[in-house]
């Protein structure tokens, strides 16, 4: 059955990160441009070199990965100019077919969280990705809005469940059997089931767990496998997980997986060849 179309002709995200996923493998590149990134790259720390490393990047992965993650506090660094280059690289982006997360990790009360909805949503906004990265710390329901508007235009969020540090654990591994994560991962679970895809695990609400959380996913009885939408894994490369660990870690939920790395792929840079074979690699890794 064909999917239905949102506003913007597009397909539901979850259905969408799905077909990417299903043609090019479970990679997402960050994108990443910390200082000393820029500096090894030979890249001025400003709006223009977060410019030129964001389309080497895009050029270079375009093809082995399903999505990009550009980190929104490294633009936010440069003002005004910084978000002018996110605001580009996602344009160039949805115009060479690659999926974008932008990675901001938004959260607010439910009328504050209505206006980040559609900045990082809203049809004809600048700045919509695919899908954007939520945190759920003011209470689930408050990312309502976000939650209505994805599903509105097509387009997708990550609410973070468990992240990749290990400061994340004092709050949500907290509440025994059931914790914050328990949570959020059955709030998430419910919101799959609203929408069409969830049985195939193409929801459009997805989890972020990192890939470093080791056993605690089954220590706190989380069923992601059921979860219904993607899970978005950050941690694999610089914060020292790997794609063995990474299938142990998410077992039977691994076919969900959308595994993210930044650091590692990046600092392979400038030429664009050598990031293109750095993320192929990790890629390789990952499919195992
Ligand atoms: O739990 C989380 C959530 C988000 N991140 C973000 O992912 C990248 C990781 O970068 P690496 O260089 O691959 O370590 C970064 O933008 C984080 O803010 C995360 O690491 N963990």
């Amino acid at each position: 059955m064909p999917e239905p179309q949102q506003p913007g002709g597009r397909a539901p995200f979850g259905a969408r990160l799905a077909a990417a996923v299903g043609r090019l493998g479970p990679l997402c590149v960050g994108i990443d441009p910390h200082p000393a990134l820029l500096a090894s790259w030979g890249l001025s720390d400003d709006a223009e070199g977060l410019r030129r490393f964001s389309a080497t990047v895009l050029a270079a992965v375009a093809g082995v990965a399903a999505a990009l993650k550009p980190q929104v506090a490294l633009y936010e660094r440069h003002g005004s100019a910084g978000i002018a280059a996110l605001e580009d690289l996602l344009a160039d982006a949805r115009e060479a077919g690659l999926l974008t997360i932008a990675d901001a990790k938004r959260g607010d009360i439910g009328s504050t969280m209505a206006a980040y909805a559609q900045a990082w949503l809203g049809e004809g906004s600048p700045l919509a990705a695919d899908a954007v990265t939520l945190s759920p710390y003011l209470g689930f329901e408050s990312l309502r809005p976000a939650l209505d508007v994805a599903a509105e235009t097509g387009r997708g969020v990550f609410v973070l469940a468990l992240t990749s540090n290990p400061e994340g654990a004092s709050v949500q591994h907290v509440g025994g059997d059931a914790s914050v994560a328990r949570r959020v991962v059955e709030a998430a679970t419910a919101e799959n089931r609203r929408y069409s895809g969830a049985d195939r695990g193409e929801g459009s609400v997805g989890l972020v767990v990192g890939a470093t959380v080791g056993d605690a996913i089954a220590r706190l009885g989380l069923d992601l496998a059921a979860m219904g939408g993607p899970i978005l894994a950050p941690g694999l490369g610089a914060q020292g997980a790997t794609a063995a660990a990474m299938r142990e870690t998410f077992a039977a939920a691994y076919p969900r997986v959308l595994a993210t790395s930044s650091r590692d792929i990046l600092r392979a840079g400038p030429d664009e060849r050598e990031v293109r074979a750095s993320a192929e690699r990790t890629l390789e890794g990952l499919r195992g």
